[in-house]
């Protein structure tokens, strides 16, 4: 079994859980029809051989196909049920908010040390604390005073990705980082090397490793294995959970403990963590736990917004190389508007539906979740609905031509209580980064030794998110006009 796939297709199945587990007992006393239609499984094993392990994603769409918008499944005892329709998730997760909320309680996060991030919080005091301080920095106003910010951020990706077009992987690992530190910490990271940096990163691929889903149903179904000594076989649970703990009171601590110091320095700058503590009269009604709750939002902020813009602007990417019609007609509504003495800005936002169009399609096309979530619809059914999306396999922007969305009520950002506070913040830098390299750079397929393309199969590996697996691709400035806009606006100009 492909480990990628098995991790999406236990995600998504786990994704239903709590929502199941919530519904279920409500449904059983208000409902006889109870339980909902579903594939019949083997004992226990329930339906694990029915799924599709390349592709569990299409197995549910069929389920939700044959059977309806919630589909009853059973997996090595655990049921689920599977949500494939955006009306019925709008249904259960907005307008049932307050029961389906919830979040169950996942062995991997507790062995692991992750029970501080915001998704894994129960619906209680503790997450609710959590979303007022997300709130304050990242609500659709506050996130308006990061565009300048964000340009910057986009200006240097852009440089980054003339200079190096081949790394370009890690230019768009680098962009949300940088950031996300700056928002969270008021912190500039160094282009290399820095330690605060090499800590968060090396947590979140921890996390997006081994705190699967996948592996918390093991832990869940075989509990012994947290507690197999780290040198026996199969020991490797407690040693990896170690060095994770380790890094999680480093990752808390150390930004903090920076801000503190630049606060007593007075070099503090405007920043979420400056922010709350700043919050004297106690609006947030934090209480005892301020410095607590300041630390963990701050980290959790940085790994549910980093991985999961990463991953859309490789969905992005991959689109352009693969549809240059949709680049050209792009770039021409960017030239038609901003011409080509200077780079786009956010107030030329309403001027360009096309590339807000491209942004939509790029969020709908390949839909990613975020780390940890765990009541994830599957989206991937609601994305390709043919009724609300015909043709849905197609990247094709101009299905928005008659009513653009608005980006940030995608629901590829989650419903209900749950649904993203970093939405604002990301579809922000989301269109600044489409529109800035769609002005300035050529993206196309990239050609082998005898100048022949290197023709694409799209592959997608997945772990907390799904992403475009590595493809070769060729950018380049569109013109020297663009480059030297881009040097120009790195304060580089030759
Ligand atoms: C394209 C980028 C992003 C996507 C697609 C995305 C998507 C999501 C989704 C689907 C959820 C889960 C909703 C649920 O559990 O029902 C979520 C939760 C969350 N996201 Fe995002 N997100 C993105 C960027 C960000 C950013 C930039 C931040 C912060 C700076 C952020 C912070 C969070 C937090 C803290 C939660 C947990 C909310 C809770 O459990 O109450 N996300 N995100």
């Amino acid at each position: 079994m492909h480990t990628s796939t098995t991790v999406i297709s236990i995600s998504l199945l786990c994704s239903g859980a709590l929502l199941f587990t919530l519904w279920k007992s409500r449904a059983r006393r208000a409902n006889r029809n109870f339980p909902p239609p579903g594939p019949s499984g083997l004992p226990w094993v329930g339906n694990v051989f029915d799924i599709d392990v390349s592709q569990p994603w299409v197995t549910y769409q069929e389920w939700g196909k044959r059977y309806g918008d919630l589909t009853y499944s059973q997996v090595l005892g655990k049921e689920y049920i599977i949500v494939s329709s955006e009306k019925v998730a709008h249904e259960l997760l907005d307008r049932r908010s307050s029961i389906y909320s919830d979040r169950p309680c996942m062995p991997s996060v507790e062995l692991f040390d992750l029970g501080f991030a915001t998704p894994t919080l129960s619906y209680g005091e503790e997450w609710r604390q959590h979303r007022r301080a997300l709130h304050l920095v990242l609500n659709k106003k506050e996130a308006l005073k990061y565009t300048t910010m964000q340009l910057q951020g986009v200006h240097g990706l852009l440089m980054n990705l003339l200079t190096t077009p081949q790394d370009y992987e890690d230019h768009f690992v680098m962009f949300p980082v940088a950031l996300i530190m700056e928002l969270a910490y008021g912190y500039s990271v160094a282009p290399q090397g820095d330690p605060f940096v090499a800590s968060l990163v090396q947590l979140l691929s921890l996390v997006v490793e081994v705190v699967t889903p996948e592996r918390s149903a093991l832990l869940g179904a075989f509990p012994f294995l947290a507690y197999i000594p780290s040198w026996m076989p199969g020991g490797n649970w407690k040693k990896r959970a170690g060095g994770c703990q380790q890094l999680v009171r480093k990752v808390l601590d150390d930004p903090v403990q920076y801000v503190h110091d630049s606060i007593i320095a007075g070099t503090a700058r405007k920043s979420m963590v400056h922010d709350i503590y700043l919050d004297k009269d106690d609006d947030l009604k934090l209480g005892f736990d301020k410095d607590k709750v300041t630390k963990e939002v701050a980290a959790t902020a940085f790994m549910a917004g980093s991985e999961t813009t990463t991953s859309v602007m490789l969905v992005f990417l991959l689109a352009m190389v693969l549809h240059p019609d949709v680049q050209r007609k792009a770039q021409e509504e960017i030239d038609r508007v901003v011409g080509a003495d200077r780079l786009p800005d956010f107030g030329d936002r309403p001027n360009l539906p096309y590339v807000e169009a491209v942004l939509l399609e790029t969020l709908r096309w390949v839909p990613v979740a975020p780390l940890g979530a765990i009541i994830i619809p599957n989206m991937w059914a609601m994305s390709q609905d043919p009724e609300r999306y015909p043709e849905p396999k197609i990247f094709n922007p101009d299905r928005y031509s008659s009513k653009v969305e608005d980006v940030s009520s995608s629901p590829v950002f989650g419903f209900g209580r749950r649904v993203c506070p970093g939405r604002h913040l990301a579809e922000q830098s989301l269109w600044a980064v489409i529109v800035s390299m769609l002005a300035t750079l050529q993206i196309e397929k990239a050609t082998d030794a005898s100048g022949a393309e290197i023709e694409i199969q799209p592959k997608f590996k997945g772990g907390a998110t799904i992403r475009p697996e590595a493809f070769p691709c060729s950018i380049k400035a569109r013109s020297s006009r663009a480059t030297h806009l881009i040097r120009a606006s790195t304060a580089c100009v030759d």
